[in-house]
């Protein structure tokens, strides 16, 4: 087992390129599997929850080759020559996005109820109500969830209680391949969602409406391959390099960024007092000034991303007054406030509700991370803390944060890795 020890204290100052994102690549790893010729992706992170799924679409007859650091090519198989390996699947939650697109392609999945970070129950009945409406069968087997379709799945009218991104984006890609037309109500409008619907259709599928409330989808009877499809920059990784920068009261630049995707942290960075700029396709982050306490609701997109919670934490808990944080997706995202406290941090947690009374530093210690966007809030306090700082639990952070070590490095950061 891995520790990052960080030596806190010093402002970020410099210039980052943010890689591609984690949730549009998981999401788009699963489509490949419907494709019916060669795939070849671009601005592929290569993180660990990455390469558990290349392993799974391995496992299940892919063949897959890494032709540069960020790139891959793929060749879905023309039938499954195994069922997805349990052990892989409950490594990570986005291997549930084989369900929809394993039965549209081959009438059958039998995949493992998915696992990843301890955040919230996070059940799929959402995905289950909206593949069983296209006429799968769906039954729950020891842990497993095995779905079935003798025939063509066909297009339904589906609308979703929730606006769940999972659920949007296996029903989205079963219908791609499902008989007739499929109207999807009430759907998560994430980036996300918008990027695999974008190259669904590089495969010949027609998906429209994605990043709206409604998509509609007409089924074809075959997707092809796809010469070249890039995945949209990683907001969250935006997001957090943007809060680290406020946290030291840094200066950053940030390249290969979509402003759209982070207006809703950039809104919250500004009320706080940071001066952030956008141009093109690059952010400035300026927080040189005095900073000021703000309350923050988690929201599905356009909202304040569940995802950025926990970091939005640790900058808070450090800024002079009285910050109210309310988490309205997962209902256990505030692990990370008991490690906060043990570097000095004054929260308060009760239900869905954090109060955050901001204190004039952090102290280093040891710290453990409960699961991603944790483990990435508390390498954000040990930026900010005096003294040095060792997280424990270093693979929740490896998941989704592509070259931390050397990113942070570059902008004056002394952090190394160890064993823990
Ligand atoms: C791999 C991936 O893309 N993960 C993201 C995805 O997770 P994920 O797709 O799991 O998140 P969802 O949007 O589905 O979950 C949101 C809420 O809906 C509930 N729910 C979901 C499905 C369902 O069938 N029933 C149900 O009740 C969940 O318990 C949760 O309270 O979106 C989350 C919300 O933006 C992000 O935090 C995750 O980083
Ligand atoms: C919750 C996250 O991921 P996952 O859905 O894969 O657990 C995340 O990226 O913060």
């Amino acid at each position: 087992m891995d520790k990052l020890i960080i030596n806190g204290g010093r402002p970020l100052q410099g210039k980052v390129r943010i890689s591609g994102a984690k949730n549009a690549s998981l999401a788009i790893l699963c489509a490949t599997i419907m494709a019916g010729d060669e795939v070849v992706l671009e601005n592929i992170p290569d993180i660990s929850d990455v390469r558990v799924v290349i392993e799974i679409i391995k496992h299940i007859g892919s063949e897959v080759t890494w032709l540069s650091s960020s790139s891959l090519r793929i060749m879905a198989p023309a039938v499954i020559s195994a069922d997805p390996p349990c052990d892989l699947v409950k490594k990570l939650r986005a291997s549930n996005l084989l369900l929809g697109p394993m039965l549209a392609r081959f009438g059958y999945a039998r995949v493992s109820l998915p696992g990843g970070c301890n955040i919230g129950v996070r059940p799929m009945d959402l995905h289950f109500k909206g593949l069983a409406g296209m006429g799968a069968q769906i039954n729950l087997d020891g842990g497993f969830a095995v779905g079935k379709c003798t025939n063509r799945l066909k297009g339904a009218r589906i609308y979703l209680d929730f606006p769940s991104v999972g659920a949007t984006e296996n029903i989205m890609m079963a219908a791609c391949l499902a008989e007739g037309q499929t109207v999807l109500e009430n759907v998560a409008k994430e980036p996300e969602i918008v990027d695999l619907a974008n190259f669904l259709n590089c495969l010949g599928a027609k998906v429209r409406g994605a990043g709206t409330d409604v998509i509609k989808v007409e089924g074809v009877s075959e997707l092809g391959g796809c010469v070249r499809y890039a995945v949209i920059p990683d907001r969250i990784e935006s997001g957090t390099f943007m809060v680290a920068a406020a946290a030291t009261r840094g200066h950053l630049v940030l390249e290969h960024v979509i402003p759209l995707h982070v207006e809703p942290i950039c809104a919250k960075l500004r009320e706080a007092g940071v001066q952030v700029y956008e141009d093109d396709d690059r952010l400035t982050v300026n927080a040189t000034g005095e900073l000021h306490p703000v309350d923050i609701k988690t929201m599905p997109y356009p909202g304040f991303p569940t995802d950025m919670q926990s970091q939005m934490m640790a900058l808070l808990s450090t800024i002079k007054g009285t910050s109210i944080i309310i988490e309205n997706i997962f209902e256990n995202r505030f692990q990370i406030a008991d490690e906060l406290k043990r570097m000095g941090a004054h929260i308060k947690v009760e239900g869905r509700m954090a109060v955050v009374e901001g204190v004039p530093c952090l102290c280093g210690t040891n710290i453990k991370a409960t699961d991603l966007r944790a483990g990435a809030a508390l390498v954000i306090a040990a930026l900010m803390a005096q003294g040095q700082t060792e997280i424990y639990n270093t693979h929740f952070i490896d998941r989704g944060y592509h070259l931390l070590e050397e990113k942070l490095t570059k902008l004056g950061v002394e952090i190394k890795r160890g064993q823990a």
